[in-house]
C-alpha cells in the first residue's frame, strides 16, 4: 500500500473564499432520509451516549446511535422515540438472541429509522447474514454494517445489503486491538478511509482516530459522509459515567466497548479505560465543531460541505503541529 498517512500528516490547501462570514456556510449532512446539522455522530459507547443524550441530540437535530449494551432496553427506547415524533437509531450485534431481537421489532412493528450492526471485525459472514436477516425482516431500516478497513470489506458489505458501512479498526482512543493483535488502521486511519471510499457506492462513516476537529473536515476530504467520534465527545457534564476529582481536577471515565471493565471478564480484551479531562455542556463543544467546520468550509473555498471534498492537499509528515501538544 503507498502513500501511507494519518490525520496529523495532512493539511488542506485554502482556495478562494466565496463568503461574508463563516456563519453562511452551511455543515449539514442527509443520511439515510433525515438532515442532520453536522456530518458528526457520538460513538455508540456506553460512556459517550444514553437515552438522555440521545433524545437531545434528536430533538437538536444532530445524528446519534444508541449503544447496544443494555440490550432489554432497545425496544421501549424505539417506542420512546417514535412516540415523540423523533428518528430511533440503534445498534445490534450478531448473535443468536440479537436475531430473535430483530424478529421481535418485525412481529411488533416497530422499525427503527436507523440499525448499526456494531462488531469489531465487520468483514464477515456473521455482518453479512445480520445485514440480509434486517433487510428482510425491517427492509424499512436504514442499515449500517461495521466496522472494516479494506475496500474488498465495504464492497462485500454493501453488496449484501448495507446502506452504508463504518471503516476504521483500532484507531481509537480507548482501541488496544492494533498493541494486542498488530492488525487494523490505526496509524493510517485516514488513507485507509480514503482506500474504502474509492470502492464504496454507498456512505462512508469514518470511525475513530479524530483528535481535533481539522480532522473531520479532512475525514469528509476522503471520503466520508459523517465521522464517529468518541474520547472528543467523552467528559462532558451529561457523558454517562462518575465525576472524580484527581490533584484538583475534574476527570470522567472513558472505557472501550471491548475493555475489561465493560465485559466484566478478561476475555478477548481490546479496549482499555481512561480518565477525560471534565468539559461542561456538551452543546458547547456541538457548537465549537459546528463553528469550525463553517470555517473549515470558507478556506475550502465553497458555502456547503461538498466544497472539502475537493480541496488540494499536501502530506506534511508528523509535522503540523510544530511540536505544539494539542491532546
Ligand atoms: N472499531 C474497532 O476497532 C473495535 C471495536 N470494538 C468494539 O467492541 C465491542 C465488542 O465487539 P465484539 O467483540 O466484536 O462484539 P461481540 O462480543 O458481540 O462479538 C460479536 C461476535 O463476533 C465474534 N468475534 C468478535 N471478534 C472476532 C474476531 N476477531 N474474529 C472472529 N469473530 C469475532 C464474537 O465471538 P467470540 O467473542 O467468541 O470471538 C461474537 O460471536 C463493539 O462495540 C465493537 O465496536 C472492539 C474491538 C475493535
Ligand atoms: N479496538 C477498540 N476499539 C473500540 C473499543 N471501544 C470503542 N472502540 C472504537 O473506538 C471508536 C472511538 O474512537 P475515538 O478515537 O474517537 O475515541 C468507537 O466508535 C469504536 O469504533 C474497544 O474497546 N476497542
Amino acid at each position: 500500500m503507498e502513500n501511507v498517512f494519518d490525520y496529523e500528516d495532512i493539511q488542506l490547501i485554502p482556495a478562494k473564499c466565496v463568503v461574508n462570514s463563516r456563519s453562511e456556510c452551511d455543515t449539514s449532512v442527509t443520511l439515510g432520509g433525515y438532515t442532520f446539522k453536522l456530518p458528526v455522530v457520538p460513538a455508540n459507547m456506553q460512556t459517550i451516549i444514553d437515552e438522555k443524550i440521545a433524545l437531545h441530540l434528536a430533538e437538536n437535530g444532530y445524528f446519534y446511535v444508541m449503544h447496544r449494551f443494555e440490550p432489554e432496553t432497545r425496544l421501549a427506547f424505539i417506542a420512546d422515540m417514535h412516540s415523540r415524533g423523533l428518528f430511533a437509531s440503534i445498534s445490534v450485534g450478531v448473535k443468536a438472541e440479537e436475531y430473535q431481537f430483530i424478529q421481535q421489532l418485525a412481529d411488533e412493528q416497530l422499525s427503527p429509522d436507523y440499525i448499526t450492526i456494531d462488531i469489531a471485525h465487520g468483514h464477515s459472514n456473521a455482518v453479512i447474514e445480520m445485514i440480509k436477516h434486517i433487510k428482510k425482516l425491517l427492509p424499512n431500516s436504514f442499515v449500517i454494517a461495521g466496522n472494516v478497513g479494506t475496500p474488498e470489506a465495504v464492497r462485500e458489505l454493501e453488496n449484501a445489503g448495507a446502506d452504508a458501512t463504518k471503516v476504521g479498526i483500532g484507531p481509537g482512543k480507548v482501541c488496544i486491538t492494533k498493541i494486542k493483535t498488530g492488525f487494523g488502521t490505526g496509524g493510517w486511519q485516514l488513507a485507509a478511509l480514503r482506500w474504502c471510499a474509492k470502492a464504496a457506492s454507498k456512505p462512508i462513516i469514518a470511525d475513530g482516530g479524530i483528535r481535533t476537529h481539522g480532522d473531520i473536515a479532512k475525514s469528509i476530504r476522503f471520503g466520508a459522509s459523517m465521522v464517529m467520534i468518541g474520547s472528543l465527545f467523552a467528559g462532558h457534564a451529561e457523558s454517562p459515567g462518575e465525576k472524580i476529582e484527581i490533584d484538583g481536577k475534574l476527570y470522567k471515565e472513558y472505557f472501550g466497548s471491548a475493555s475489561e471493565f465493560q465485559k466484566g471478564e478478561k476475555k478477548n480484551v481490546e479496549g482499555k479505560k481512561m480518565h477525560v479531562a471534565y468539559k461542561g455542556p456538551l452543546q458547547d463543544t456541538l457548537n465549537e465543531m459546528e463553528q469550525d467546520l463553517q470555517s473549515a468550509i470558507s478556506y475550502a473555498g465553497g458555502s456547503k460541505l461538498e466544497a472539502i471534498r475537493n480541496v488540494d492537499y499536501v502530506v506534511v509528515k508528523n509535522s503540523i503541529f510544530n511540536g505544539d501538544k494539542v491532546y
